[in-house]
Protein backbone atom coordinates (compact mmCIF):
# COMPACT_ATOMS: atom_id res chain seq x y z
CA UNK A 1 0.00 0.00 0.00
CA UNK A 2 0.91 3.50 -0.71
CA UNK A 3 0.02 7.16 0.28
CA UNK A 4 -1.32 7.84 -3.40
CA UNK A 5 -4.85 7.75 -3.30
CA UNK A 6 -6.00 6.46 -6.38
CA UNK A 7 -9.80 6.29 -5.87
CA UNK A 8 -11.29 9.52 -3.96
CA UNK A 9 -15.57 9.38 -3.68
CA UNK A 10 -17.16 12.47 -2.19
CA UNK A 11 -20.36 13.28 -1.58
CA UNK A 12 -22.21 10.59 -3.52
CA UNK A 13 -25.57 10.07 -3.62
CA UNK A 14 -28.05 6.96 -5.76
CA UNK A 15 -31.71 7.08 -5.19
CA UNK A 16 -34.46 4.79 -7.39
CA UNK A 17 -37.06 5.57 -8.22
CA UNK A 18 -40.35 3.45 -6.45
CA UNK A 19 -44.01 3.32 -7.93
CA UNK A 20 -46.22 5.40 -5.70
CA UNK A 21 -43.81 6.63 -3.19
CA UNK A 22 -40.91 8.41 -2.45
CA UNK A 23 -37.20 7.71 -4.08
CA UNK A 24 -34.94 4.76 -1.96
CA UNK A 25 -31.92 6.18 -1.33
CA UNK A 26 -29.46 3.93 -1.40
CA UNK A 27 -26.12 6.00 -1.27
CA UNK A 28 -26.34 8.61 1.19
CA UNK A 29 -23.69 11.54 0.98
CA UNK A 30 -21.06 9.05 1.49
CA UNK A 31 -17.01 9.45 0.54
CA UNK A 32 -13.56 7.89 1.14
CA UNK A 33 -10.32 7.27 -0.06
CA UNK A 34 -8.57 4.28 -1.10
CA UNK A 35 -4.89 4.02 -1.78
CA UNK A 36 -2.78 2.90 -4.25
CA UNK A 37 -2.42 -1.08 -3.48
CA UNK A 38 -4.61 -0.97 -1.38
CA UNK A 39 -7.07 -3.76 -0.82
CA UNK A 40 -10.36 -3.36 0.92
CA UNK A 41 -13.52 -5.44 1.64
CA UNK A 42 -17.13 -4.18 1.76
CA UNK A 43 -19.37 -5.76 3.77
CA UNK A 44 -23.13 -5.06 4.63
CA UNK A 45 -26.08 -6.39 4.74
CA UNK A 46 -28.31 -7.85 2.04
CA UNK A 47 -29.89 -4.91 0.41
CA UNK A 48 -27.35 -1.73 2.10
CA UNK A 49 -26.29 -1.25 -1.62
CA UNK A 50 -22.93 -3.01 -2.13
CA UNK A 51 -24.05 -3.88 -5.69
CA UNK A 52 -25.41 -0.39 -6.30
CA UNK A 53 -21.92 1.25 -5.30
CA UNK A 54 -19.77 -1.16 -7.38
CA UNK A 55 -21.72 -0.35 -10.23
CA UNK A 56 -21.24 3.22 -9.79
CA UNK A 57 -17.49 2.63 -8.50
CA UNK A 58 -17.02 0.31 -11.89
CA UNK A 59 -18.94 3.54 -14.24
CA UNK A 60 -21.39 0.85 -14.63
CA UNK A 61 -24.19 2.95 -13.53
CA UNK A 62 -23.95 6.77 -12.55
CA UNK A 63 -24.69 8.50 -9.70
CA UNK A 64 -27.83 11.06 -8.87
CA UNK A 65 -24.72 13.64 -7.74
CA UNK A 66 -21.38 13.68 -6.30
CA UNK A 67 -17.92 12.78 -7.72
CA UNK A 68 -15.84 9.26 -8.60
CA UNK A 69 -12.41 10.26 -9.46
CA UNK A 70 -9.94 7.50 -10.31
CA UNK A 71 -6.54 8.54 -10.67
CA UNK A 72 -7.31 12.22 -10.76
CA UNK A 73 -9.91 11.95 -13.39
CA UNK A 74 -13.82 12.36 -12.78
CA UNK A 75 -15.85 9.46 -14.24
CA UNK A 76 -19.11 11.15 -14.22
CA UNK A 77 -17.55 13.98 -16.39
CA UNK A 78 -16.27 11.98 -19.40
CA UNK A 79 -18.42 11.31 -22.41
CA UNK A 80 -19.90 7.86 -23.33
CA UNK A 81 -16.37 6.72 -25.36
CA UNK A 82 -14.29 8.50 -23.33
CA UNK A 83 -15.94 6.09 -20.22
CA UNK A 84 -16.11 3.34 -21.86
CA UNK A 85 -12.17 3.23 -22.89
CA UNK A 86 -11.51 4.48 -19.47
CA UNK A 87 -13.27 1.55 -18.22
CA UNK A 88 -11.31 -1.35 -20.45
CA UNK A 89 -8.00 0.46 -19.37
CA UNK A 90 -8.24 1.10 -15.73
CA UNK A 91 -10.83 -0.75 -13.92
CA UNK A 92 -11.07 -4.49 -14.37
CA UNK A 93 -14.74 -6.06 -12.50
CA UNK A 94 -15.23 -9.61 -11.51
CA UNK A 95 -18.69 -10.69 -10.49
CA UNK A 96 -20.27 -13.38 -8.68
CA UNK A 97 -21.57 -15.22 -11.98
CA UNK A 98 -18.21 -15.34 -13.54
CA UNK A 99 -20.04 -13.32 -16.79
CA UNK A 100 -18.06 -14.98 -19.45
CA UNK A 101 -18.83 -14.87 -23.33
CA UNK A 102 -20.32 -18.67 -23.82
CA UNK A 103 -19.39 -18.66 -26.99
CA UNK A 104 -15.67 -17.91 -27.00
CA UNK A 105 -13.10 -19.93 -25.34
CA UNK A 106 -10.75 -19.28 -22.33
CA UNK A 107 -8.06 -17.53 -24.24
CA UNK A 108 -10.22 -15.38 -26.64
CA UNK A 109 -12.65 -14.66 -23.58
CA UNK A 110 -9.68 -13.56 -21.92
CA UNK A 111 -7.97 -12.16 -25.10
CA UNK A 112 -11.22 -9.65 -25.51
CA UNK A 113 -9.99 -6.53 -23.62
CA UNK A 114 -7.08 -6.23 -25.31
CA UNK A 115 -8.79 -6.72 -28.64
CA UNK A 116 -11.39 -4.09 -27.43
CA UNK A 117 -8.49 -1.56 -26.41
CA UNK A 118 -6.76 -2.42 -29.78
CA UNK A 119 -3.54 -3.59 -28.69
CA UNK A 120 -0.84 -5.23 -31.30
CA UNK A 121 -1.43 -8.70 -31.98
CA UNK A 122 1.81 -9.84 -30.32
CA UNK A 123 1.25 -7.78 -27.30
CA UNK A 124 -2.23 -9.44 -27.06
CA UNK A 125 -0.55 -13.10 -27.85
CA UNK A 126 2.75 -12.40 -24.91
CA UNK A 127 0.04 -10.66 -22.50
CA UNK A 128 -2.74 -13.76 -22.96
CA UNK A 129 -0.29 -16.38 -22.91
CA UNK A 130 1.57 -14.87 -19.54
CA UNK A 131 -1.99 -14.30 -18.07
CA UNK A 132 -3.04 -17.90 -18.49
CA UNK A 133 0.16 -19.29 -16.87
CA UNK A 134 -0.46 -17.57 -13.70
CA UNK A 135 -4.17 -18.50 -13.39
CA UNK A 136 -2.99 -22.21 -14.18
CA UNK A 137 -5.18 -22.60 -17.32
CA UNK A 138 -2.61 -23.06 -20.23
CA UNK A 139 -3.65 -26.08 -20.63
CA UNK A 140 -7.70 -25.63 -20.62
CA UNK A 141 -7.00 -22.17 -22.87
CA UNK A 142 -9.23 -23.87 -25.92
CA UNK A 143 -12.12 -24.98 -23.64
CA UNK A 144 -15.60 -22.91 -23.73
CA UNK A 145 -17.05 -21.87 -20.45
CA UNK A 146 -19.38 -24.72 -20.29
CA UNK A 147 -16.80 -27.52 -20.46
CA UNK A 148 -14.61 -25.62 -17.45
CA UNK A 149 -15.90 -26.01 -13.92
CA UNK A 150 -17.30 -23.02 -11.80
CA UNK A 151 -13.42 -22.57 -10.19
CA UNK A 152 -12.05 -22.39 -13.99
CA UNK A 153 -14.75 -19.81 -14.77
CA UNK A 154 -13.36 -17.85 -12.30
CA UNK A 155 -10.15 -18.07 -12.77
CA UNK A 156 -10.74 -17.22 -16.54
CA UNK A 157 -12.65 -14.22 -15.37
CA UNK A 158 -9.59 -13.26 -13.30
CA UNK A 159 -7.14 -13.29 -16.03
CA UNK A 160 -9.92 -11.16 -18.05
CA UNK A 161 -9.61 -8.64 -15.88
CA UNK A 162 -6.24 -8.77 -14.59
CA UNK A 163 -4.74 -8.51 -18.48
CA UNK A 164 -5.53 -4.98 -19.18
CA UNK A 165 -3.58 -4.73 -15.61
CA UNK A 166 -6.16 -1.95 -14.21
CA UNK A 167 -5.90 0.69 -11.93
CA UNK A 168 -8.93 -0.94 -10.29
CA UNK A 169 -9.77 -4.26 -9.45
CA UNK A 170 -13.41 -4.42 -8.13
CA UNK A 171 -14.93 -7.69 -7.34
CA UNK A 172 -18.47 -8.50 -6.42
CA UNK A 173 -18.59 -11.78 -4.36
CA UNK A 174 -15.90 -13.26 -6.17
CA UNK A 175 -16.41 -16.86 -4.44
CA UNK A 176 -19.85 -16.46 -4.16
CA UNK A 177 -21.05 -19.42 -6.26
CA UNK A 178 -18.14 -21.87 -5.45
CA UNK A 179 -18.22 -24.69 -2.79
CA UNK A 180 -15.85 -23.77 0.26
CA UNK A 181 -12.61 -25.52 -1.11
CA UNK A 182 -12.62 -23.79 -4.54
CA UNK A 183 -13.74 -20.65 -3.12
CA UNK A 184 -10.40 -20.58 -0.97
CA UNK A 185 -8.22 -21.76 -3.88
CA UNK A 186 -9.35 -18.48 -6.22
CA UNK A 187 -9.21 -16.32 -2.90
CA UNK A 188 -5.62 -17.37 -2.59
CA UNK A 189 -4.79 -16.80 -6.64
CA UNK A 190 -6.83 -13.62 -6.40
CA UNK A 191 -4.78 -12.03 -3.09
CA UNK A 192 -1.07 -13.62 -4.48
CA UNK A 193 -2.03 -11.68 -8.09
CA UNK A 194 -2.91 -8.73 -7.07
CA UNK A 195 -0.10 -8.36 -3.75
CA UNK A 196 2.45 -9.20 -6.15
CA UNK A 197 1.32 -6.78 -8.81
CA UNK A 198 0.91 -4.03 -6.38
CA UNK A 199 -3.09 -3.88 -7.85
CA UNK A 200 -5.69 -2.14 -5.69
CA UNK A 201 -8.51 -4.32 -4.66
CA UNK A 202 -12.10 -3.29 -3.41
CA UNK A 203 -14.04 -6.47 -2.53
CA UNK A 204 -17.59 -6.98 -1.61
CA UNK A 205 -18.13 -10.21 0.28
CA UNK A 206 -20.63 -11.88 2.65
CA UNK A 207 -17.60 -13.61 3.36
CA UNK A 208 -15.79 -12.80 6.62
CA UNK A 209 -12.93 -15.32 5.79
CA UNK A 210 -12.51 -12.79 2.35
CA UNK A 211 -12.80 -9.76 4.21
CA UNK A 212 -10.33 -10.40 6.57
CA UNK A 213 -7.63 -10.96 3.80
CA UNK A 214 -8.11 -7.26 2.67
CA UNK A 215 -6.04 -4.53 4.99
CA UNK A 216 -9.21 -2.63 5.30
CA UNK A 217 -12.72 -3.53 5.87
CA UNK A 218 -15.32 -0.81 5.49
CA UNK A 219 -19.13 -1.69 6.28
CA UNK A 220 -21.85 -0.09 4.11
CA UNK A 221 -24.66 1.08 6.75
CA UNK A 222 -27.45 3.23 6.01
CA UNK A 223 -25.95 4.51 2.88
CA UNK A 224 -22.86 5.45 4.17
CA UNK A 225 -19.13 3.54 4.02
CA UNK A 226 -17.66 3.63 7.41
N1 LIG B 1 -32.37 -1.04 -10.53
C1 LIG B 1 -32.99 -0.92 -9.35
N2 LIG B 1 -34.21 -0.33 -9.27
C2 LIG B 1 -34.83 -0.19 -8.09
N3 LIG B 1 -34.33 -0.59 -6.90
C3 LIG B 1 -33.13 -1.19 -6.91
C4 LIG B 1 -32.39 -1.38 -8.13
N4 LIG B 1 -31.22 -2.01 -7.84
C5 LIG B 1 -31.22 -2.19 -6.50
N5 LIG B 1 -32.35 -1.69 -5.95
C6 LIG B 1 -32.68 -1.68 -4.50
O1 LIG B 1 -31.62 -0.98 -3.85
C7 LIG B 1 -31.31 -1.61 -2.60
C8 LIG B 1 -29.82 -1.98 -2.60
O2 LIG B 1 -29.60 -3.03 -3.52
P1 LIG B 1 -28.16 -3.67 -3.78
O3 LIG B 1 -28.32 -4.78 -4.76
O4 LIG B 1 -27.20 -2.58 -4.11
O5 LIG B 1 -27.81 -4.24 -2.32
P2 LIG B 1 -26.69 -5.29 -1.86
O6 LIG B 1 -26.12 -4.76 -0.58
O7 LIG B 1 -25.73 -5.51 -2.97
O8 LIG B 1 -27.55 -6.59 -1.60
P3 LIG B 1 -27.12 -8.16 -1.60
O9 LIG B 1 -26.07 -8.32 -0.51
O10 LIG B 1 -28.41 -8.86 -1.26
O11 LIG B 1 -26.62 -8.47 -2.97
C9 LIG B 1 -32.22 -2.80 -2.46
O12 LIG B 1 -33.31 -2.40 -1.66
C10 LIG B 1 -32.68 -3.06 -3.89
O13 LIG B 1 -33.99 -3.61 -3.92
Amino acid sequence: MTNIPILSVSRLEKSYPQAGTAPLKVISNTGFTIFSGETIAITGQSGSGKSTLMALLAGLDTPDSGTILLKEQNLNRMNQDQLARFRAKQIGVIFQQFHLMPHLTAMENIMLPLEILKYHPKKIHTRTRRVLEQVGLTRRRDHLPAQLSGGECQRVAIARALVVKPALLLADEPTGNLDNNTGEQVADLLFDLVTSSGMTLIVVTHNMDLAHRCQRCLELKKGKLQ
